[in-house]
């Protein structure tokens, strides 16, 4: 049964701030926060767990006179030594405290020209550097292997400009996303991109790594929305090209290689990006389903039916709420019952009525047509966040037991969900799938249907290599044989170093490895990662 409130008139949702929702809390290292943080920390993926990864024997160890050097160029905010007793966890590790690195120096500049003089300091030297954002990512690639030195962008958060006639933004690399984002609504206007770490990611951050997140699907890829990019090189030289122009075709679109390149190229300080107008009324929905044939069903109407207002189309497996429902157990979900399937569906517009009437009309059809088996649709903002979070926190969930390994993966739409099914299928042949005594809980789907993109997590008790062996290449070869792609948003960083291969042809990896060697000829940025 459809709950009464998706067929009456849905009552306004006059959200004022409707993107600060519900975010995945930041597990920062302080000793009060550690306190409430309840979760189970596996042992960690360090350099002893690969054996096979060595320090790279051609990089300098640093000495007192390179400290004293970066002493001479930064004011004590700036630089941060293991032996001064700063916590430098925060930055060694990443943000599923999974990765973790043995760095002893953190420096902090607070201007371009500092990243310059460092990054030729450190190429002149061969002095292994990793650029680090707001460390939210997913694959390592934002925390050392062995002793690299770290390069925050965290103080270099200034908004440069903004232009509210045409929209473009031009900001410093770490200005933290959810910050731009409010700069951005003052003056009616939205950042094209939004996601779960968006309280602590940077701008810088999230183009390196290319970001996804939750509403590509109407905005776009951040290959489209940036205009331009100022970028440090390894030799110091700083790339400007911070342009506020939609159209330039003067030759090679350079800042193209740049975003996606997850620091191993150059160093993006400043970012120049078109921002659309921020709509006003929102609604979001949440529905059960039968079957993913019925999620692809309920898409192909979606796209049709509420066109330019679809903002965000989530699918999630009953798994995955599962383990959300438990994580979560003094909150109701949406439904008492378990359904195979759930999706969220999100629009946003600028007329309330014409969005309400629109929707309306849509979910009617597919209750109709049998695709929908229930139904909710947040009344107010509270619903709204509500609603969001069964989403969103899903990855913290997965977590929630010890551990978990992620995949984000790109496949044609027909073959999604057949990837969770087989993974699920080879963990219980192995003999592996269960829970305690088995090693591994539960492989759970969900993720962004509208981007043909699915989050495989594979939540385990802990880490080992009994399970990563069942599930790699396994799953890498499953992509490959349906020509998807081993990362549709989080990038390859230090877990899928080995496995560009699966996606990219021989050609196209050498093209890769000479493009890295023309820009990084010492190789100093963002060593033992993918390429
Ligand atoms: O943790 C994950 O696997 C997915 C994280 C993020 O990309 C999301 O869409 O929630
Ligand atoms: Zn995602």
């Amino acid at each position: 049964m459809i709950r009464s409130s998706v067929l009456k008139p849905l009552c306004g949702l006059a959200i004022s701030k409707p993107w600060s929702r519900f975010r995945i809390p930041r597990i920062i290292s302080s000793p009060c926060l550690k306190a409430t943080y309840t979760t189970k920390i596996s042992p960690k993926l360090t350099t002893e767990t690969y054996p096979s990864v060595k320090r790279d024997s051609k990089f300098k160890h640093l000495s007192s006179e390179d400290i004293t050097f970066f002493q001479s160029i930064l004011s004590q905010q700036e630089l941060l030594l293991a032996s001064d007793q700063d916590n430098l966890e925060f930055y060694n590790e990443d943000w599923m405290r999974k990765y973790k690195g043995q760095s002893s120096l953190v420096l902090r500049p607070k201007t371009v020209k500092k990243v310059s003089q460092i990054l030729k300091y450190c190429n002149d030297n061969h002095i292994a550097v990793v650029p680090q954002g707001g460390n939210t990512g997913l694959v390592g690639g934002s925390v050392p292997v062995f002793d690299e030195v770290i390069l925050s962008l965290n103080y270099l958060n200034q908004i440069r400009d903004f232009d509210p006639v045409s929209g473009i933004l031009k900001c410093d690399a770490g200005v933290i996303l959810e910050n731009a984002d409010q700069f951005l609504a003052e003056h009616g206007y939205i950042f094209p991109l939004d996601l779960g770490a968006k309280g602590s990611c940077h701008v810088g951050g999230v183009v390196a790594t290319n970001a996804g997140g939750l509403r590509l699907l109407r905005y776009g890829s951040l290959h489209g929305s940036v205009l331009g990019l100022e970028v440090v090189l390894p030799n110091g030289a700083i790339v400007s090209s911070m342009h506020a122009l939609r159209k330039d075709n003067t030759g090679y679109d350079l800042k193209q290689l740049f975003i996606g390149s997850e620091g191993t190229i150059g160093v993006i300080t400043g970012v120049s990006i078109l921002t659309p107008p921020r709509p006003n009324a929102f609604n979001v929905s949440f529905l059960a389903l039968e079957n993913f044939q019925a999620v692809q069903n309920v898409f192909v109407k979606a796209k049709k039916d509420l066109a330019e207002v679809l903002s965000a189309f989530e699918f999630m497996d009953s798994y995955s709420q599962d383990l959300t429902r438990k994580h979560l157990e003094n909150i109701n979900h949406p439904f008492e019952e378990e359904h195979p399937f759930y999706v969220l569906i999100e629009t946003s517009g600028s007329n309330k009525e014409h969005d309400d009437a629109k929707l309306e009309a849509f979910l009617e059809s597919v209750i109709e047509e049998g695709l929908v088996v229930d139904g909710v649709v947040a009344q107010d903002e509270t619903e709204f966040r509500n609603l969001w979070q069964w989403r969103e926190l899903i990855p913290e969930s997965a977590q929630a037991n010890g551990g978990v390994y992620k995949y984000d993966i790109s496949l044609p739409l027909k073959d999604l969900y057949s990837l969770v099914e087989a993974a699920n299928q080879r963990l219980e042949q192995l003999g592996i799938l269960g829970d305690v005594p088995k090693p591994v809980i539960r492989a759970i789907g969900y993720g962004h249907v509208g981007d043909g993109n699915l989050h495989l997590n594979v939540a385990v008790r802990e880490y080992s290599k009994q399970v990563e062996e069942a599930l790699e290449p396994f799953i890498y070869e499953f992509i490959s044989s349906k020509k998807g792609s081993i990362s549709a948003e989080h990038g390859l960083g230090f877990q899928k170093k080995n496995y560009i291969g699966f996606t990219k042809t021989e050609p196209e990896i050498r093209l890769i490895k000479d493009l890295k060697h023309h820009y990084d000829p010492n190789g100093i940025l963002n060593p033992y990662k993918y390429v």
